[in-house]
């Protein structure tokens, strides 16, 4: 985390030399008491005026250095937050997609906020506030072992006493931030979801029912909120006992050497104050120790996140030519429960395959195993002669593309959503659009490729939508294409149209996830697979699996008697 200090050095050297001034001007202030209060009784008015002139001077010095320690605190705040936000932020992208997907969305928006704002409050406040509480220490404790050396030793001891307070509270404090930031994103997890799933919540009534469980996830949440509070309260007031304790003890101290004849009531004046140096900012340690503690459950999830997952620097793009892919005996299973078992096939590169089977056989979880969506326990994975586990992420995705009936589009316009806001010729987006079939459509709209899309592309068709994911896939080069049942959701027209579409697509290999019995998508495949029990049971092209009467004739006589 000291790497996020150092981000903008000319701002720590100010921060850090900012609080000794501060410290200095302190101590100069209370020191300037008691020439001030004693001048009044020697009755010599220019005595009495330099004193008052001195005095005044420490003060705008005082008010002066605490301001500019403050604005250059903050700045120091805001190169920390913004080197360490983005950070945590790459480090959650380069994550792959087994790791991302170990916990919901909304768990890293609870991350990059309220984890990040704890981190903000609690580390680097406490951080730098010790650092100016031990500042002001040692300068005060230097100017008061000059006064009065006995009084200097009371306080110092009970400064020194009042940093063990949070040790009686470590267990409870630990269980408590434990408990807070876990339920705080239990909560961000429920509120997001009933967001994102407003039209099914709406559609089946189950808003009361929604409404209940987020009120409980509230609750709990809040209750644990309060009660991390409450601990770091109760450390507070036990801080504020000690500190208490301390300033009259030296009080009567100080009233004791008084009536000794051994201070006046001007260094009675300036001692307090010199007390104040010390215990004042002595009752936050307790808090700051406190925040350290428990901020370091929080830090080491994050920690997690912030690493880059580093891919082979070495391997490009540029290394791969043969885009065939190979699966050799591969064996992968969920909960001891065995989806592909012993799986060995190859899809030669340019040539179209469609992959048929029931639903749950493991269709999807084959091709996956190309973008490394899915992992096998057994056997390998080959993109040309080499393992796709040796392939960094950024070059395998270049070359092989995967799309799901759910195309994701951002809030932009249909340039940006097929550019991904990268530049290309125009006239490669102009291939792309026409090869994906959007020429007519781009061409109908007012604004053309300018027109917004809103909404995840509410304002879109199904079949628009899948076309802008085949054009963007075609402009980022992909040369094998792998469709997940792209076409499930759209009416039969729109679904010829498409799948007509990709199985006409030049020079890319294209392996297609469907479930309909579309004679004309069926012809066209060079080789149709059809999965069963883990494995492929049926391997040809459309005229010889028909005439085999296996599995996939059954699947055409049952369409054709729906
Ligand atoms: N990440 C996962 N964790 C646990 N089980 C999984 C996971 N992914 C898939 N499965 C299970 O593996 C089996 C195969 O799933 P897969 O998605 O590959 O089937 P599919 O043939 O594509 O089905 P469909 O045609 O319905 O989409 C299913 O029983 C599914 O529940």
């Amino acid at each position: 985390m000291i790497k996020y200090f150092l981000q903008n050095k000319k701002k720590l050297i100010t921060y850090l030399l900012l609080s000794p001034a501060m410290s200095i001007t302190s101590v100069l202030f209370a020191s300037a008491l008691e020439p001030l209060v004693n001048s009044t009784t020697q009755k010599d008015v220019a005595v009495m005026l330099r004193a008052i002139m001195a005095f005044g001077l420490i003060v705008v010095a005082d008010l002066t250095a605490t301001f500019f320690h403050k604005i250059s605190r903050e700045n120091l705040r805001k190169e920390f937050l913004v080197g360490f936000k983005n950070d945590l932020f790459a480090g959650i992208m380069s994550k792959s997609f087994q790791e991302y997907r170990k916990e919901p969305p909304s768990y890293y928006v609870s991350m990059m906020q309220r984890d990040v704002k704890k981190v903000s409050t609690d580390y680097f406040d406490s951080v730098c506030g010790i650092y100016r509480v031990s500042i002001s220490f040692m300068v005060t404790v230097l100017a008061l072992i000059r006064v009065n050396p006995l009084i200097c030793l009371i306080n110092v001891v009970i400064a020194l006493l009042s940093v063990l307070i949070p040790k009686i509270f470590e267990k409870k404090l630990r269980s408590n931030s434990q408990d807070a930031s876990k339920s705080a994103s239990e909560y961000q997890s429920v509120i997001s979801d009933a967001f994102i799933g407003f039209n099914t919540i709406k559609l089946y009534s189950v808003i009361s029912k929604i409404r209940r469980q987020v009120q409980d996830r509230n609750e709990k949440s809040e209750e644990a909120e309060c009660n991390l509070l409450k601990t770091n309260y109760k450390i507070s007031y036990m801080s504020v006992i000690c500190t208490s304790a301390g300033f009259a003890l030296t009080i009567i101290a100080s009233v004791v050497f008084v009536f000794l004849g051994k201070i006046s009531i001007g260094g009675v004046l300036a001692l307090s104050q010199l007390i104040g140096g010390i215990l004042a900012p002595f009752q936050d340690v307790p808090i700051f120790i406190t925040n350290l503690k428990s901020i370091a459950v929080v830090i080491d999830k994050l920690k997690k996140y912030i690493e880059i997952d580093e891919q082979d620097p070495e391997e490009s793009a540029h290394s791969i030519t043969d885009y065939s892919l190979r699966i050799e005996n591969a064996m992968v299973s969920f909960d001891d429960k065995k989806v592909l078992d012993g799986v060995n096939i190859t899809f030669d590169q340019g040539k179209k395959y469609v992959i048929m089977g029931e639903s749950g056989c493991g269709k999807s979880t084959l091709v996956k195993l190309f973008i490394k969506m899915s992992e096998c326990a057994g056997g390998r994975v080959l993109l040309g002669k080499r393992d796709i586990k040796n392939i960094p992420d950024k070059d395998l995705y270049n070359v092989v593309n995967y799309m799901q009936q759910e195309v994701f589009l951002f809030d932009d316009s249909i340039r940006n959503n097929i550019t991904l806001y990268k530049d290309y010729s125009s006239e490669k987006i102009r291939y792309a659009i026409e090869c994906a079939g959007l020429k007519d459509y781009v061409e109908s709209l007012e604004y053309g490729l300018e027109t917004k899309i809103n909404g995840n592309g509410y304002n879109l068709s199904g079949g628009e939508k899948q076309r802008i994911g085949i054009a963007r896939a075609l402009l980022a080069g992909a040369k094998v294409f792998i469709f997940d049942e792209i076409t499930s959701n759209l009416d039969v027209a729109t679904e010829h149209f498409v799948e007509n579409l990709i199985m006409n697509l030049k020079d890319v290999t294209v392996i297609m996830i469907t479930h309909r019995i579309n004679d004309a998508t069926l012809s066209k495949a060079d080789e149709i697979l059809v999965i069963k029990d883990g494995n492929i049971k049926e391997k040809g092209n459309f005229r010889e699996l028909l005439d085999a009467r296996g599995m996939l004739y059954g699947y055409k006589m049952i369409a054709s008697t729906v």
